[in-house]
């Protein structure tokens, strides 16, 4: 350490030689340093350097750590974790990307015939070249697949003037809060626990975080009554609330809404003056589909119809999710509903300057709407390749709820859908205490060593919000079918070690 603070101390004696930067920490925009992302936050930092002492260790031939690799269940992100890319997506990209091959005398020997035609239609429509910017709104051709997707899924009809795609939903998310935020005194309300693109965001954007806590004793229930005193409370301290946050199916917490508590939120929305976003990206994540098929806001909205149809709504999708999981794609769209044409020009205008979503995503997002019907040659195995990712998530979502709720003061809500779980640990005391001395979030803390002890990499429940005096952490359940079982045991054995540690 001696050696260390010499080191420091002629850094900071070398920095202050330099000339003065006009960059610094302090002066930088203060809501960029505050907003927080932990999905990809401090326990992936170390999980990242931890990475490299292994790749250290494994030339070396040393086994200083326990566990020979990193497992990342921080982030959904099924392809990191080995899930494959449906076939017929990557030939229809493959065939868009390089359309010199449509002219090879083989191609009807190597491509199914509904790939060609695709590939064909595609290019088609995008002047022969993925390379040219599109309509900063998107390409047309995929606005009306998005449109007769939603027309099929709600049976209530979808303008696809009303649709812009995005660089996955973080964009769209994004950029309809930068719309609603001008400065502290716009609020916008979302659960807790949440996704942090919404916290991170609204920090970014001088906007007011506005919790409402979903009830974990219930299943993470979202009630009216607790919207209402998240609501009021805003008022009472000055802030404006703007718009609602549903995440459905929940992020980290997996619950489904079920029809009732859908149309509870739209009437509270209309009654508040509240714009809706409806988060819907893991609409084909639901594992219990018997009692809680997914549906809509915009299914809702319309199905009530009379003042609710026209409800200040906008609902994103993305080709990140679901069995698709192209997260690196960046594909994704937003639906608006009940907003007025001068706004959407400055929707379109914010989308203008960014010029135009990436063609590739825009392209899965098509796929994704309009995958291969029956008698297309890619049917058979689409669909195989679609149940087959649907059966595993749902396989794995459970056992790894089981192993989790027998941990000693561990419970964990089932996950009906999404990618994660998020389970409740009751700390020991003193295990309380030390993180608190050594100034750590207590589940950080837990998280951390976790990591150090398995090479599992969690992400702790401050980083989404929680209750006041509970700890959590969130796990995806997507490693392998061959791996999650060790996963589970891994997690088992260091749970109990640490629980006797701090007995
Ligand atoms: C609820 C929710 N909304 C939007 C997004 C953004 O997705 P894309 O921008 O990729 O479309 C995510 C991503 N899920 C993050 C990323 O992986 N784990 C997570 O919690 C999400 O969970």
């Amino acid at each position: 350490t001696s050696s260390t603070t010499v080191i420091n101390k002629n850094i900071n004696t070398f920095e202050n030689m330099q000339p003065k930067k006009s960059m610094t920490i302090d002066n930088i925009c203060q809501n960029v340093r505050n907003a927080q992302y932990a999905v990809r936050g401090e326990l992936v930092i170390r999980a990242e350097s931890i990475s490299h002492q292994l790749e250290k260790q494994k030339k070396e031939g040393s086994k200083v750590l326990p566990f020979d690799e990193i497992v990342y269940c921080n982030i959904g992100n099924p392809q990191q974790l080995k899930q494959k890319p449906l076939t017929f997506f990557r030939q229809v990209v493959s065939l868009t990307e390089c359309p010199e091959l449509l002219d090879n005398p083989y191609i009807e020997k190597i491509y199914p015939a509904d790939v060609i035609a695709r590939a064909r239609e595609i290019l088609g429509s995008i002047n022969n070249t993925t390379g040219a910017y599109s309509s900063s709104q998107g390409i047309s051709l995929v606005l009306k697949s998005v449109a007769s997707f939603i027309e099929k899924r709600d049976g209530h009809p979808a303008d696809p003037s009303e649709i812009f795609l995005t660089d996955g939903a973080s964009t769209g998310v994004q950029r309809i809060l930068k719309l609603l935020i001008k400065d502290r005194s716009d609020g916008i309300m979302i659960p807790i626990p949440q996704y942090p693109l919404y916290s991170a965001t609204i920090e970014l954007y001088n906007g007011s975080q506005l919790g409402y806590l979903l009830n974990e004793e219930k299943g993470w229930s979202l009630e009216v009554s607790e919207l209402e005193r998240s609501y009021n409370d805003a008022v009472a301290k000055g802030v404006n609330p703007r718009a609602l946050v549903i995440i459905n199916p929940g992020n980290p917490t997996g619950q489904c809404l079920d029809k009732a508590n859908m149309e509870e939120v739209v009437k509270f929305c209309l009654n508040k003056g509240l714009v809706l976003l409806a988060d819907e990206v893991y609409q084909e994540n639901v594992y219990v589909k018997e009692d809680k098929p997914f549906i809509s806001f915009k299914k809702v909205v319309k199905d009530m119809g009379g003042e609710y149809a026209d409800l200040e709504m906008v609902s994103f999708h993305s080709v990140s999710k679901g069995f698709v999981g192209e997260c690196g794609k960046r594909g994704g769209y937003m639906e608006l509903n009940g907003i007025t044409s001068d706004v959407k020009a400055e929707i379109y205008k914010l989308a203008s300057i960014g010029l135009c979503p990436n063609v590739i995503g825009q392209l899965v997002v098509d796929l994704m709407v309009r995958p291969p019907t029956p008698g297309d040659s890619s049917y058979e195995l689409y669909i195989k390749e679609r149940d087959g990712i649907y059966d595993s998530l749902k396989k794995r979502a459970n056992l790894l709820n089981k192993a989790l709720n027998s941990l000693e003061g561990v419970t964990c809500n089932p996950s009906e859908g999404a990618m994660y779980a998020f389970p409740q640990i009751r700390l020991p005391k003193k295990a309380v205490e030390y993180a608190q001395s050594i100034g750590k979030a207590p589940d950080a803390y837990y998280c951390i060593q976790l990591l150090e002890h398995t090479g599992i990499c969690v992400v702790p429940g401050s980083g989404f919000g929680q209750k006041d005096g509970t700890y959590h952490f969130r796990t995806t359940f997507l490693p392998s079918e061959e791996a999650i079982e060790g996963v589970c045991e891994r997690i088992a054995d260091f749970h109990k070690q640490f629980m006797n540690k701090y007995k």
